[in-house]
């Protein structure tokens, strides 16, 4: 395959571009590139120059070029296993290839990376991992870089992911090398040794490089688990309201009507737990509901009890998408969904009988569903967020009603966005009681953190959701 002059990206072959000026459709796609190898590079690309979300571009791409089934499959695997893996990855190309990551152009270290991912932890053939790269790069940044690509890839291909770790982490202190074998910053280790016994530490991080299942969740009252055990979907592992799914959602009539969604068991069972604790009578309140899936649930569970439901969202665009989620509860409900800071409540203090503070966190505790975001962060993130955190959980106290109960939640495991926030605000309030929220999910072995509920990807099989309930005296 030769690659023409139209196969070069617009923007000078430096692979900087937005993509957008190649298109991500299907028109004027390079000639010769395999296509599910095409559409993982320039997702890898946009991620890498657009700062794109790894799992919306991927959705935004595939809908685009409608290709078979099986090359989705490869191409989402190709994509978002180097995507996850990448720290290690490029530690491999910078000793296979004898100099500095910096010195390579950023489109050519994505084809190196997506090149290492076959090699290393794909199924395909060494041969057929190494020419289709040298071809992906020949169509996509030009001829002139495939002599390096050929060359760095072999000697990769010279010794499995296992020999390479072991060669490079040689020496190394040992959180390093555990931090390289599994393919994650060393700060993520740090944080997953300060909360897990030694002996979980490495299924922990490992559990992070798994794909999830996709657990659905039934609206409450709108639909039951068995309409979609009918439709072929497995039982869930925790929820009563969850069941399993590995096609396309939206292929079930009850999610495509809105009677069912896509949410995380641990998501579910946070929800389940403030739904279930002993609380005064009254409306039920979500702090920050964006994109609206524990809302979701949460309005079902409201009007089990009779109780009204207020969505609060500060991002005007995330307040639609709860809206979008709630579309399928009857228009006579009492509920409602609002823009408003959480911090700057819109409502009377004292109203409501329970409130969830489902907080914006560092995500170190979905991993597994956002391949790139390891690679995004850093621990000052977490520190950044700590304030803000305090503040919601102190406005969402001041919404209750005596008797009232809140749901402190992240899905971040770190001790700084969860116990130290909720024993830090604790300390400010003398009215305060920390529920035992283990004791309210009996079907969840091994959940419990003292009072608090922390689960795990690799004991659970859920995000590592945490929540604690906190409730005003009455
Ligand atoms: C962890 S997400 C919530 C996820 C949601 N509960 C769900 O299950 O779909 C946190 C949300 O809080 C929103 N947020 C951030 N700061 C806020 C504030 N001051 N007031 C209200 N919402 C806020 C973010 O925009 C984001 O949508």
């Amino acid at each position: 395959m030769s690659p023409d002059k139209s196969a070069a990206p617009r923007d000078g072959g430096n692979g900087r571009g937005k993509l957008g000026s190649r298109g991500r459709g299907r028109q004027s796609r390079p000639r010769g590139a395999d296509p599910a190898r095409l559409l993982a590079f320039d997702a890898l690309r946009a991620v890498h120059a657009e700062d794109a979300y790894a799992n919306l571009i991927l959705a935004e791409l595939l809908r685009q070029r409608q290709m078979p089934a099986r090359d989705a499959a490869f191409a989402t695997e190709l994509f978002s296993g180097t995507c996850r893996m990448q720290g290690s990855y490029d530690a491999i190309i910078e000793r296979a290839g004898g100099r500095k990551l910096n010195s390579l152009q950023p489109a050519v270290l994505d084809l190196l990376r997506l090149g290492t991912h076959q090699l290393l932890a794909m199924r395909v053939a060494d041969h057929a991992a190494v020419s289709a790269t040298v071809e992906l790069a020949a169509a996509t940044v030009g001829r002139r870089v495939t002599g390096l690509i050929n060359a760095i890839l072999r000697k990769i291909s010279a010794d499995d992911y296992g020999g390479w770790v072991t060669k490079i982490s040689n020496g190394w202190p040992a959180p390093d090398a555990l931090a390289l074998r599994t393919a994650h910053p060393r700060w993520i280790v740090d944080a997953y040794a300060d909360l897990l016994p030694q002996t979980e530490l490495e299924p922990a991080l490992r559990a992070n490089n798994v794909q999830p299942v996709s657990s659905l969740v039934i609206r409450p009252g709108l639909a039951t688990v068995q309409e979609l055990l009918d439709a072929g979907a497995r039982p869930g592992r925790h929820s009563p309201y969850a069941a399993q799914w590995t096609g396309d959602p939206a292929l079930l009539p009850a999610v495509a009507e809105g009677r069912a969604g896509v949410q995380d068991e641990g998501s579910q069972l946070v929800a389940l737990a403030l739904a279930r604790a002993e609380a005064a009578d009254g409306p039920w309140l979500d702090l920050c509901a964006g994109p609206g899936g524990k809302s979701a649930l949460l309005a079902g569970l409201a009007r089990e009890h009779g109780a009204a439901f207020l969505a609060g969202e500060i991002a005007a665009h995330r307040a639609r998408l709860v809206a979008a989620a709630l579309r399928a509860y009857p228009q006579s409900d009492e509920r409602l969904v609002i823009t408003a800071d959480g911090t700057r409540p819109a409502w009377r203090p004292g109203s409501f009988a329970r409130v969830i503070a489902d907080v914006p966190c560092s995500g170190l505790g979905a991993l597994r569903r956002r391949p790139e975001s390891r690679w995004r962060r850093d621990a000052d993130a977490v520190d950044q967020l700590h304030p803000l955190q305090k503040s919601l959980l102190h406005n969402a106290i001041a919404a209750l009603r005596p008797g009232g109960v809140v749901a402190y939640v992240t899905c971040s495991p770190h001790r700084l966005e969860t116990e130290a926030v909720v024993t830090e605000v604790l300390s400010e309030h003398d009215d305060l009681d920390l529920l035992d929220a283990p004791a309210l999910l009996p079907e969840v072995e091994d959940a419990a953190v003292g009072r608090f509920i922390q689960l795990w990807p690799h004991r659970h099989g859920t995000d590592a959701m945490f929540a604690a309930l906190l409730r005003v005296s009455g």
